[in-house]
């Protein structure tokens, strides 16, 4: 096998397999992007509350811009350093190793399709043991109840997965598996600490879980750091082999890419849905109160973690206003309309599509809208979607300072939708911090690109990098204590009747 290492000290290539597009971006020593491309791929809605992706249009969709980003300046696999994957988090593929092919589409993170399962696992009394091993409040977000599903409805997996013909990946792990032609079957810490069937503590995949589903454990990857050589990109793909360094879940990755290194520090991604994670050191710190507790990225196999709250809707909210409703023609629209009112006139909109994720975890509450009068305009509705997105951030953060015992003073955000100033504005407000927007908001591409720069020696260390972060805008609150407290009084009311309806 060649490697290139001669040339190597041009880019980091990094690959960023989210819900809605998969993006290739090149990196060069200071972290500054030069080349970037993006495609959007289709959202699959079989039933209501259902959510799937087409596995071989992840990967036809990523390669696609991988040759695209490489194309726009010349760009040749001599000059690439090392390749790092991030992905959306705990959507599962199954595939047979001998065809390549996945036996059933990708059932994506969002799905509620399985909430049934975990009703029975709650009832089975293992509740208890799944949060204290995997650190995950037990839910269908997670991949082993949409793992047991596939072997469940596909006939005859079960019997091919105990024979050694299936795979399961998260996306990652699928990526992996194609970039290197079916010869690397892998994961990292951060994605198998989204599956519920891994052990946080003791860094394996734990077999009372994977029991408890029937789930074959020749079918699942091999654990690794974050950061590390997992194999080589096969030579036809690229015209030459790349290391592929790194892997990390889109949100540990962003963690690591906003250089929350230490205890205590926070970032908050905007993407489909918003993700706020504090590292919390060598230490897994249990919630009470319906956060996770989940792998940080790094790049041995000491780990760190992180304390999680998952928020499932927020730029999906504004991408539903675009795509479903037709209410506005591009996301970035929605900041002149939202601009255009003094206020949303008392709408609320709680946009749980899929179910409420932390800190409530119902999988039946539904996207719920409030408040609406005769004087009801376009303009308020969207300004109000994109409020719920600062209000959902504002719920999560409360409880992570008071289980982290942490001050949050400043939030550091990125992601799709953290470009909306109206927004990262209205975020300050309502929690009263400072917003700080760094100059690349692609954290979780660049947070890929350090783990697998790393690993190559193509960065030194974590202090290498630190010096690459820069802000580019700091909001500040401004808005009075009472009228922010009458806001969220308000949204706390149209919170509950999101979860009433679910009772119902
Ligand atoms: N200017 C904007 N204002 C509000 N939302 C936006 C804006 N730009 C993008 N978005 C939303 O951000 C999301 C895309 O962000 P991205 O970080 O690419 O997400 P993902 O990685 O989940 O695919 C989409 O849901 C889109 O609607
Ligand atoms: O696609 P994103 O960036 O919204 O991230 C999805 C998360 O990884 C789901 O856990």
């Amino acid at each position: 096998m060649e490697i290139s290492m001669s040339n190597m000290n041009k880019y980091i290539m990094s690959l960023d397999q989210g819900t809605t597009s998969s993006r290739c971006i090149l990196f060069d020593k200071q972290g500054r992007i030069c080349s970037m491309a993006q495609k959007e791929f289709a959202q699959i809605y079989p039933e209501p509350g259902w959510v799937e992706h087409d596995p071989m249009e992840i990967w036809a969709s990523q390669m696609s811009v991988v040759t695209e980003a490489v194309s726009r300046i010349g760009a040749s696999a001599d000059d690439i350093a090392a390749l790092g994957i991030t992905n959306q988090r705990e959507t599962t593929v199954v595939w047979d190793r001998r065809t390549g092919r996945p036996i059933y589409n990708a059932i994506v993170w969002q799905c509620r399709r399985t909430a049934d399962y975990i009703n029975r696992l709650k009832c089975d009394g293992m509740e208890d043991y799944v949060r204290k091993t995997t650190g995950l409040v037990p839910d269908a977000y997670f991949s082993a109840s949409k793992l047991a599903w596939i072997l469940d409805n596909v006939e005859g997996a079960r019997k091919d997965a105990a024979a050694g013909n299936l795979l399961f990946g998260t996306v990652d792990t699928w990526l992996i598996w194609n970039l290197t032609k079916g010869e690397v079957h892998v994961t990292d810490y951060t994605n198998a600490s989204r599956t519920m069937m891994f052990d946080i503590h003791n860094l394996c995949w734990d077999k009372k879980i994977i029991e408890y589903f029937d789930i074959p454990e020749v079918m699942l990857p091999q654990v690794k750091p974050s950061g590390c050589v997992y194999g080589y990109t096969e030579n036809s793909l690229f015209g030459g082999c790349i290391p592929i360094a790194g892997a990390a879940g889109d949100q540990q990755a962003a963690l690591f890419g906003q250089c929350c290194f230490d205890a205590g520090e926070v970032k908050n991604t905007y993407g489909t849905g918003c993700f706020l994670l504090m590292n919390t050191g060598d230490k897994a710190v249990e919630s009470k109160n319906g956060l996770l507790t989940t792998i940080a990225a790094g790049t041995d196999n000491d780990v760190q973690y992180a304390l999680e709250g998952s928020i499932f809707v927020a730029g999906a909210g504004i991408q539903w206003l675009r795509d479903e409703m037709n209410i506005l023609e591009t996301s970035a629209q929605s900041e002149e309309y939202a601009r255009s009112v003094e206020d949303t006139a008392g709408v609320y909109v709680v946009p749980a599509f899929t179910g409420l994720g932390a800190p409530y975890w119902n999988p039946y509450a539904r996207g719920t809208v409030v408040g609406i009068t005769r004087g009801c305009t376009k303009a308020h509705f969207v300004r109000a979607v994109l409020e719920s997105m600062a209000y959902q951030t504002y719920d999560i953060l409360k409880i992570m300072e008071n289980e982290s015992g942490v001050d949050i003073p400043k939030l550091k955000v990125d992601g799709g939708a953290s470009k909306n100033d109206f927004l990262m504005q209205f975020q300050s407000d309502i929690l009263n911090v400072d917003v700080l927007r760094p100059e690349c908001v692609e954290t979780t591409a660049l947070g890929a690109a350090y783990l697998a720069g790393i690993a190559v020696g193509y960065w030194k260390d974590k202090d290498d990098i630190r010096k690459n972060w820069a802000i580019s805008n700091t909001f500040h609150p401004d808005l009075a204590d009472a009228g922010r407290q009458e806001l969220l009084s308000g949204w706390e009311r149209a919170v509950r009747c999101a979860l009433a309806w679910a009772e119902a």
